[in-house]
């Protein structure tokens, strides 16, 4: 059996803010933080360990996966950054209150920007401040390419590459695997390992620091899948059925 360990970071002060995020670098709050800590702790209680941990390449990922890390005493193991696992990239959105955008332009319209599988939110220009272009941490990337707005499918197409050329190769070596992300690079992993449909996918819900289990076979199909609980239980999360599982 195969073990993945996928959590969101704690809450971060935009989250607190009610304000889109996206790939803006911003800090955990002392209750994120206080979250990330718990979540370590139960870890430790249900006696799970690792072996290696990915991340994006977002202070709020990796903060959270450092604090994790530095609870379980295993600070000393190895870390990938990458960014194919930050957030979904808002766009035009990020740094606008979601509150005051809905006032703006709609419920409806913002619950489409936020939970739709293929409706990106409006673009951000190369030259407004907020992009990432003039960012040093994506200067690898070629410029064309850097996202200037993404739905979740989106998002989705660019995580995968990364699960399949970096995640995977360790699952298969037997590392025990944490990756530390965002909600929706985490969604886009689930909708791969589980095959979940497009119009559900969008919907499920990844709390801020709640570990999220899966249990894999040989093959990294996933067998069971579930959340840690504040009590230290296991929630289990069950999909409709359907024909057909996506493996690696
Ligand atoms: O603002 C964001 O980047 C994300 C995650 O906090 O928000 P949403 O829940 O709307 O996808």
């Amino acid at each position: 059996m195969h073990r993945l360990v996928l959590l969101r970071h704690g809450q971060s002060v935009w989250n607190r803010e009610d304000l889109f995020t996206g790939w803006t670098d911003v800090d955990l709050t002392d209750q994120g933080v206080a979250e990330t800590r718990h979540a370590a702790g139960l870890l430790r209680q249900s006696g799970v360990d690792f072996d290696v941990a990915f991340t994006s390449v977002l202070k709020r990922a990796i903060k959270t996966l450092d604090i994790v890390l530095e609870d379980m005493d295993r600070l000393w193991l190895p870390v990938h950054k990458h960014w194919r696992l930050n957030e979904r990239h808002y766009g035009a959105l990020q740094g606008l209150n979601k509150t005051e955008t809905a006032a703006r332009h709609g419920a409806d319209q913002v619950f489409v920007w936020r939970r739709s599988w293929d409706v990106p939110p409006p673009p951000i220009e190369p030259d407004d401040p907020r992009s990432a272009v003039s960012d040093r941490r994506y200067a690898g990337l070629d410029r064309a390419n850097l996202p200037r707005g993404e739905s979740l499918k989106d998002t989705t197409e660019r995580v995968i590459p990364f699960w399949r050329e970096g995640i995977v190769p360790a699952l298969r070596l037997g590392a025990r695997v944490l990756v530390a992300a965002h909600g929706n690079s985490l969604r886009g992993l689930v909708k791969h390992l589980d095959n979940v449909p497009d119009q559900d996918i969008p919907l499920f819900e990844i709390p801020t620091s709640r570990p999220l289990v899966y249990e894999l076979d040989s093959g990294l199909v996933p067998m069971r899948r579930y959340f840690l609980t504040d009590d230290g239980g296991q929630e289990e999360i069950t999909w409709p059925e359907r024909s057909g599982s996506a493996a690696a």
